[in-house]
């Protein structure tokens, strides 16, 4: 080693599953650390790459890291793939089979992305459900950590699987759904087989999925250290289950909350970092200015929900007769079956003018934090969950798969700030829950969200316990430079 590269900061390679929710929390942790001096090499997939540099200004943002740079790779699906609804499972298998392989030759051919100024990678920091860059890590003696970007309850609940499936715990064919589940520590009494995570849902117990994520999950304890995008004060319970496995685990989140305080502190800069795929549509911040505070609901799914036309009328009714005002995120491709987007019906459009606004996608962090909105109606989305948890905005749950149907139990059961209508699509029952989240219970569900928002706030202020956690990450990485 030159006596120049001695003086040089680690050098960590982050590397997402290339879908949304998943780049958005791993490229804050990318700012984060370069705010302490790290340089990082950030893996995309060309898919993403392209729409992040259609979409935002992360290329531009990033230039005042200049240890910082992003490399793309293929993510083995055709250009055409939707990488939505069901079939965004599809990139598990090609991650594992196109990805890995030429990942590992770039990073051979790439000398592990040295240069003058650059270590070779000091460090790889996957995500959890990317088995094949642990294994590249391994075979080349260079340290892994994983960080996992969903809840601690949910990321606790896949690691219980093989238990799970032992005490026959596993809702097969739809069977016992309301039985309570024994078998995940620290979730007796509430949890019921229908709030596991999606993939134990099954019609048979050696459905590929289910054994997927579990084989994804169990081989993450052989990493030297875990992230995870939570804080004590609302998962502390749960992670302390997972430390007995996992003894090395930072809690470092809300990420999202977390980027803005170290910039506040380190810049007095506060500006958002977007990593939208789609072009945000801003036109509807106006619109929320002409709102009354606290009138407006939220309404958005996330980056891989789909929506049958059905289900579509089903949310529409049941949001008009609740009589509250709505803002509607509808992605361009969030509509299946024959005539996709064009099935919006029009009276649908027209009607909604009268008191709702709908966009293809919106500014989410700044839509929840605007003072006109009063809840959030939801696909329990970790990243969606922790933003409203963020800015004390109650939620309706309406869980489409993975994690979200065990975060939606927590919110409604365990923290108490939103109600779970889980496995329902009815515009009775929407305009029910929309009512009592919106006037008939808006002062107990505020309440309860305003003093969440503020632990939360808390964890990532200087002292805090997330605050505190990623300076003894940063110190745990400077210690494993090879
Ligand atoms: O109009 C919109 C809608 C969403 N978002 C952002 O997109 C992200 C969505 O992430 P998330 O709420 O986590 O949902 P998904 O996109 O569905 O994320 C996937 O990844 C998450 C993290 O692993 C999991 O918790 C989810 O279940 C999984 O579907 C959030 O940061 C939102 O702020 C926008 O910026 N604008
Ligand atoms: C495509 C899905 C497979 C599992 C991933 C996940 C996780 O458990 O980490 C959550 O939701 C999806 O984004 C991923």
């Amino acid at each position: 080693m030159s006596s120049q590269e001695a003086t040089l900061p680690p050098h960590e390679l982050i590397f997402p599953l290339p879908v949304q929710g998943h780049v958005n929390s791993m490229l804050k942790l990318a700012e984060l650390l370069c705010l302490s001096g790290l340089h990082i090499t950030f893996m995309v997939s060309n898919f993403s790459h392209s729409r992040l540099l259609k979409h935002t200004t992360v290329a531009s943002r990033f230039e005042r890291y200049a240890g910082f740079s992003f490399q793309s790779i293929s993510d083995g699906l055709p250009d055409d793939h939707p990488r939505a609804g069901e079939q965004v499972m599809d990139i598990l298998p090609s991650t594992k089979n196109i990805t890995g392989p030429l990942f590992k030759q770039m990073m051979l051919e790439k000398n592990l992305f040295a240069s003058e100024s650059r270590r070779p990678i000091t460090c790889i920091i996957a995500d959890g459900v990317l088995s094949f860059a642990g294994d590249f890590a391994e075979e080349k003696g260079i340290p892994l950590i994983y960080f996992r970007t969903i809840s601690a309850c949910s990321f606790w609940a896949y690691l219980r699987i093989p238990e799970l499936i032992e005490a026959g715990e596993i809702s097969v064919k739809g069977i016992g759904m309301d039985q309570i589940v024994k078998s995940v520590p620290g979730m007796e009494g509430f949890l019921r087989y229908r709030d596991l995570p999606s993939f134990c849902r099954v019609n048979n117990i050696n459905d590929p999925k289910l054994h997927a994520v579990n084989s994804e999950t169990s081989q993450t304890t052989r990493a030297q250290a875990v992230i995870l995008n939570t804080f004590e004060d609302i998962e502390g319970p749960i992670v302390s289950h997972i430390r007995k496995h996992i003894p090395r685990l930072f809690t470092i989140g809300p990420n999202h909350s977390h980027l803005k305080s170290r910039l506040v502190e380190k810049t007095a800069e506060n500006s958002v970092l977007s990593a939208s795929f789609w072009a945000e549509d801003r036109s509807c911040l106006d619109w929320l200015n002409a709102q009354p505070p606290k009138s407006v609901i939220y309404v958005s799914f996330g980056s891989i929900t789909v929506v049958s036309r059905e289900q579509l009328l089903e949310f529409w009714h049941g949001l008009v007769n609740s009589g509250q005002r709505f803002l509607w995120v509808m992605r361009p491709d969030s509509i299946v079956g024959e005539g996709g987007q064009s099935q919006i019906p029009k009276e649908l459009e027209e009607s909604t003018k009268a008191r709702g606004y709908m966009v293809g996608w919106a500014p989410q962090e700044e839509v929840l934090n605007h003072e006109a909105v009063g809840g959030f109606l939801t696909h329990s989305g970790w990243n969606s969950t922790l933003e409203s948890i963020v800015a004390g905005v109650p939620m309706i749950c309406w869980p489409y798969f993975a994690d979200q149907t065990t975060n939606s139990r927590f919110v409604s059961e365990v923290w108490k700030i939103g109600l779970d209508m889980k496995d329902t699509c009815d515009r009775e029952i929407i305009e029910k829950v929309v009512r009592e989240i919106m006037e008939e219970r808006k002062e107990e569900f505020l309440e309860r969200a305003e003093n969440m928002a503020k632990l939360a706030r808390k964890a990532v202020s200087e002292g805090g316990s997330s605050y505190c956690n990623l300076d003894a990450l940063i110190d745990y990485i400077k210690t494993m430079i090879i």
